[in-house]
């Protein structure tokens, strides 16, 4: 790889626009689309998407559980969705959601950003709830291979206030857990052009985005979200994020967000024509209102 993952998805987005799809073969869908929930269905469907969506793309997000449930034979079927959605020109995000002890970290980090691994991608989701500084492997691994990495600051479900809206104590700044985790990622960032490589997970649906702020009772969307790096705001469409709530929440920042919906698309499938439309009409509002 020539560039940082932060100059590839800067350029991404400007060519095909702010929306990735999930990939994500929930049983349910599997069968709306007229397949068994079984290994020959998970096939079926999720290299269908691929084909459907992954030309329009800019990025798209397979969520590696859904293939892991048929065993090693589902995650074959996940090798194939990240090299053919890369060979229609789409970055692939994989979201793992890993996070363990630094030198757990490392062969998460080498399974997922080493190029010579069969589940290499371009970028990957990470948790920092054993601590920031247990993601350094992921982020030394990352740099040394051009990738990327998505850190959850701000869920978008419903229960991830309890533990990311607290508040640190004073030696580790008194802010809430996600605004320590921006400034862990802006700092990660400080002076990447055109943008960084490290990423934040923050929802689309979040009603009040004050506790992002440094002080933890202020702020919201501006200087907050200023990380230098890309955005991934999931629950948009089906968990009832708008492109509007991205305007509210991101502000200024918003041109670096990259808007994430999986079953909203996917359950217009297995018609490729009625996901290709929803794909491109969602690129021309998300183009219209955050850039
Ligand atoms: O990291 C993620 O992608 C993620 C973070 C988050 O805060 N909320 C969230 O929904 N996700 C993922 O985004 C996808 C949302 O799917 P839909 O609700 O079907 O659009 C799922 O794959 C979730 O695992």
């Amino acid at each position: 790889m020539s560039s940082s993952f932060g100059a590839r998805f800067t350029a991404a987005l400007a060519e095909r626009g702010q929306l990735c799809v999930g990939i994500d073969p929930h049983g349910s869908l599997l069968r709306a689309w007229g397949y068994d929930d079984d290994l020959a269905g998970l096939e079926k469907f999720a290299l269908g998407a691929v084909e459907a969506v992954a030309p329009l793309c800019s990025v798209v997000k397979p969520q590696s559980a859904f293939y892991e449930r048929f065993g090693s034979a589902g995650i074959a079927v996940l090798e194939r969705v990240v090299a053919e959605s890369r060979a229609a020109g789409a970055l692939v995000l994989l979201d793992v959601k890993r996070g363990d002890i630094g030198s757990t970290s490392q062969a998460y980090a080498d399974a997922y950003l080493d190029p010579t691994s069969p589940l290499a991608v371009d970028a990957i989701t990470v948790s920092p709830y054993l601590g920031f500084g247990s993601l350094t492997p992921f982020v030394d691994t990352a740099r040394r291979h051009d990738a990327g990495l998505f850190v959850l600051a701000a869920t978008s479900n419903k229960e991830g206030p309890e533990v990311q809206e607290a508040v640190t104590s004073e030696a580790f700044g008194a802010r809430t857990v996600s605004a320590a985790m921006l400034q862990h990622l802006r700092e990660l960032n400080a002076e990447a052009t055109p943008l960084g490589s490290f990423g934040a997970v923050v929802g689309a649906t979040l009603r009040d985005a004050s506790f992002l702020g440094s002080s933890g009772t202020e702020g919201g969307s501006g200087a907050d979200l200023a990380i230098n790096g890309p955005i991934l705001a999931p629950g948009y469409g089906e968990q009832g994020g708008t492109t509007s709530d991205l305007v509210r929440i991101f502000g200024s920042n918003a041109r670096h967000v990259l808007a994430s919906s999986s079953r909203g698309v996917l359950r217009l499938g297995p018609d490729p024509l009625a996901m290709r439309d929803a794909v491109a009409r969602a690129n021309d509002e998300l183009r219209e209102l955050l850039s």
